[in-house]
């Protein structure tokens, strides 16, 4: 984000401004970059023994409600058992009629609002099963494809919930099936993700499919622990911990070993309760293994109601979803996946972030800071942040009132905002504007909206006179209206940091500090 007040140093706007030396159009001010990342908070406080986050579904049929959110991350993850949980039948209005539209963000969000979450009914394990019996008959799927469709989906949902850089430590338990198979291949994919997956995987099935899945994880030198090798208390040694031990053909109370492995999540997620910290979480495929697949918990919790929890689904054909009136919910974008359940409640006194992040050392520090900056900067982009350029710009006037904006900044100004998990950077120094040319070329490379933004935000009333607001206030009204192809103009300034008197760059539980000359 930036903050920012720039003043163009000449005029009524220069009276503004203390910094400014006599007869220069220089300006000091301050940028800060500050993280997109974003902070999930884990609500612990749910009655099921275990399942601190599902994805794909729920089986439970008093599951409340399918509030849908958009998940940016593709999510193959919906296996049949997805229809399960997403077995809603007709009478959730805003679904009923394009099952594969996309949304606006704001139309997506007017949905997610009217969303009914009585009207939500769920498949019967039978109505599962039969639908995959479908899907790889007539329709032509076949498991495997099912599978890294579904579990591709499992592993983004992961990823953008728990970050690898906080997440790291991932143990995948397998049982003996689908769901298992399912295990593997997310496995995998959270490798490929940054993450370090463990496998336990105590019942293997000899069939082609699965040997090849184990074949594929040991090439990537994924360790595969057994029972026994596994710590009693799975938190000291996991952070994530995937439970694909059973799907929907679960029945009847869990054989050893899963008994056992059963049992330590429930331990994992008791734990989690009494210290009310985050730990290890939990996820489970499908359904939280152990429970019965339509009842849910039959020990005493009679919903799934973990924190997040995710529908994958989008190859669903047509006829799967007339046969068995599923009205699938609207995936935002290219998603894969939406999360469905209210999003967690967020106790906004205890936001704190918890500032570990992978090492950084004195000697892995460049010389010139302005190289690592272009490092930090180059991890965000590649990281996928959202506008690593958004910063806080913040300037003094020369009543020394200080005032502060957001601004995205641009390859014509010194380029900062980087953020790796944690990281700041603040760049103090005097500015100057960027030639005239510049200015527009730059005003014209910006999408029309955003050059409309500028022109009547209250940013650009610091770059005009007065005269020149109303001016451009009212005709651009009009042209927005009637011409929306004729092109803007602005008398738009940029600035740029003539010289860098300081820049800071912040890390967790670290800070170096560069000034100029030292
Ligand atoms: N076929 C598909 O379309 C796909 C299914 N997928 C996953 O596969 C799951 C269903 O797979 P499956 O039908 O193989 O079933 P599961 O993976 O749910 O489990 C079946 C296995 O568990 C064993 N089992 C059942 N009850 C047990 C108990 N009480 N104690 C010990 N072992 C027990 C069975 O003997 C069998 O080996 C779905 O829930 C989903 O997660 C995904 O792989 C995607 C593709």
């Amino acid at each position: 984000m930036v903050v920012g007040e720039v003043n163009s140093g000449e005029g009524d706007a220069e009276a503004q401004l203390p910094l400014v030396p006599k007869g220069s159009s220089s300006i000091s001010m301050t940028c800060l970059c500050l993280t997109h990342s974003i902070t999930q908070t884990h609500n612990h406080n749910h009655n099921l023994p275990h399942a601190t986050t599902t994805f794909s579904s729920s089986l439970h049929n008093r599951n409340p409600l399918f509030q849908l959110f958009s998940v940016s991350n593709q999510f193959p993850l919906l296996s049949r058992a997805l229809f399960q949980s997403i077995i809603l039948r007709p009478r959730i209005r805003p679904f009923s009629t394009n099952l594969t539209a996309s949304y606006s963000s704001s139309a997506f969000a007017q949905i997610m609002a009217n969303f009914d979450a009585d009207s939500v009914t769920y498949l019967t394990q039978r109505d599962a099963a039969e639908i995959d019996e479908t899907l790889m008959g007539p329709l032509g799927f076949s498991v495997d494809q099912l599978m890294e469709l579904d579990v591709l989906s499992v592993a983004t949902s992961i990823s953008e919930v728990y970050k690898p850089c906080e997440h790291s430590r991932v143990l995948t338990i397998c049982g003996p099936g689908n769901n298992g198979g399912d295990g593997l291949v997310a496995a995998r994919h959270l490798h490929h993700f940054g993450y370090k997956p463990f496998v336990c995987y105590p019942k293997r099935t000899p069939k082609p499919l699965y040997a090849g899945l184990v074949t594929q994880l040991e090439a990537l030198s994924i360790p595969f622990l057994s029972v026994e090798e596994l710590p009693s208390d799975l938190s000291n040694d996991f952070d994530v911990v995937i439970d694909a031990m059973f799907g929907f053909s679960f029945h009847g109370s869990p054989r050893p070993p899963f008994d056992d492995l059963i049992q330590r999540l429930v331990s994992l997620h008791n734990n989690n309760n009494q210290i009310g910290q985050k730990r290890s979480v939990i996820v489970s495929v499908d359904i939280p293994s152990g429970w019965h697949v339509e009842e849910g918990d039959v020990d005493g919790a009679k919903k799934f109601c973990g924190p997040h929890h995710f529908l994958g689904g989008r190859f669903v054909p047509p006829a799967i979803a007339e046969k068995y009136k599923l009205i699938l919910p609207p995936y935002p974008g290219t998603s894969m996946c939406v999360r469905i359940g209210k999003p967690p409640q967020i106790d906004i006194s205890a936001l704190r972030e918890n500032y570990i992040s992978p090492e950084f050392l004195e000697e892995q520090v460049e010389v010139d800071p302005i190289n690592q900056f272009h490092k930090w900067f180059d991890d965000a982009l590649a990281a996928g942040l959202k506008e690593p350029n958004a910063m806080a710009l913040s300037t003094v006037g020369k009543d020394g009132k200080p005032t502060a904006e957001a601004m995205l900044f641009g390859k014509c100004l010194f380029v900062f905002a980087c953020y790796y998990c944690f990281a700041l950077v603040r760049v103090e120094g005097p500015v100057q504007k960027v030639s005239d040319e510049e200015s527009e070329q730059y005003f014209h490379s910006r999408p029309r909206g955003s050059q409309i933004g500028a022109i009547v935000s209250k940013q650009v009333y610091f770059c005009l006179t007065s005269n020149q607001i109303v001016m451009y206030g009212n005709d651009m009204s009009h042209e927005m209206v009637n011409n929306s192809t004729s092109p803007l103009d602005l008398d738009l300034e940029i600035w740029y940091f003539s010289t860098i008197s300081s820049i800071a760059f912040f890390f967790p539980l670290f800070l170096l500090c560069c000034n100029s000359g030292s």
